[in-house]
């Protein structure tokens, strides 16, 4: 089956930055994926090389089987980006009425409406919207060609709660048609929420990928932290009890396991030292930050083997 998207070993470098390192991914047909990651992650510039509207400096990307940015794909493929401008004195129904006018195959004028939420504004100008409304507006307009891959950059930016229930909803629903959707956020609870694979990234890196379930499967590990004045070699971290992760931050030792009691039970009796314990259970959130934080060193049972 041909893929939606595939990059190949692509990387964008601005002057001395590498901005996008070598990243390989694929995203499947028919699903919703999310690409993750913190402020300067790399995810508008990833899905700028997708789209076509920045060249790679190496690499390839391609998308539903053709090289990215050809006309082809421009009828195929809708795009929210992050800065979005209204139309200078279009209303809300000409905007909406001239975007389908670029495409074979637009999607009802009726549909875009109830996606945008905007039939009682239908008569205004689109420059006087409020910032919620111009974003929502901007994903109708994403959607006037009717296309069958969905690209959307930080696409709940300047929601309110009601229109965020009601995108969602549109994005399980435009899935259901069978349309791929990709979007990028920076939270995982929401990634969580609708899509069914995500890819982390950080520092124009893969840090992580698979299913929401398989992320979150690292979330449900409890922290234990400490300070210890006669700390064993590294390796031997994940020689504890459960211990499934260990990290060290300056002088403080993070362990990651399912189940802590015997884990305490051991570090008190060892010789090492243990002092100012801390157990906590890790959110969703805090396994993001500690997949994308890199100021730290991270062994796992997977590093090691
Ligand atoms: N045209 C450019 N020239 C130089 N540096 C750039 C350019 N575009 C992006 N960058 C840098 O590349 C890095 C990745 O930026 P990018 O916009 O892709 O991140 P992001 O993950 O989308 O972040 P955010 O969540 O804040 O939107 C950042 O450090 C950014 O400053």
């Amino acid at each position: 089956m041909t893929k939606a998207i595939e990059c190949i070993n692509l990387v964008k470098q601005f002057g001395d930055f590498r901005a996008v390192d070598q990243i390989n991914l694929q995203f499947e047909q028919g699903r919703i994926s999310a690409l993750l990651g913190p402020n300067g992650a790399g995810k508008t510039t990833t899905i700028s090389m997708m789209l076509g509207m920045m060249r790679p400096t190496s690499g390839e990307v391609r998308v539903l089987g053709l090289p990215s940015g050809t006309k082809e794909l421009r009828q195929r493929v809708g795009a929210l980006m992050q800065d979005v401008r209204a139309a200078d004195g279009l209303t809300v129904r000409e905007v909406l009425q001239l975007f389908r006018s670029y495409y074979r195959n637009p999607m009802s004028l009726e549909r875009l409406f109830d996606i945008s939420g905007l039939h009682a504004d239908a008569k205004r100008r689109a420059s006087a919207l409020s910032g919620g409304q111009r974003r929502r507006l901007a994903f109708a307009q994403s959607l006037a060609g009717n296309p069958e891959l969905i690209v959307l950059d930080e696409p709940t930016v300047g929601m309110d709660v009601e229109a965020r229930g009601r995108f969602w909803e549109t994005i399980r629903a435009l899935a259901s048609d069978g349309r791929t959707v990709l979007l990028t956020t920076h939270y995982l609870e929401e990634a969580d929420a609708v899509a069914d694979h995500i890819a982390v990234i950080a520092n124009g890196c893969v840090v992580a990928e698979g299913a929401p379930e398989r992320l979150k499967a690292q979330a449900a590990l409890r922290t234990v932290s400490f300070r210890s004045a006669n700390a064993p070699k590294e390796h031997e971290w994940l020689q504890l009890p459960g211990v499934e992760k260990a990290e060290c931050y300056g002088d403080r030792i993070r362990l990651h396991a399912h189940e802590t009691d015997q884990l305490l039970f051991t570090l008190m009796q060892s010789n090492w030292g243990v002092t100012d314990i801390d157990v906590q259970s890790a959110s969703l959130e805090d396994a993001f930050r500690s997949l994308t934080d890199t100021n730290r060193s991270t062994l796992t049972k997977n590093s090691l083997s």
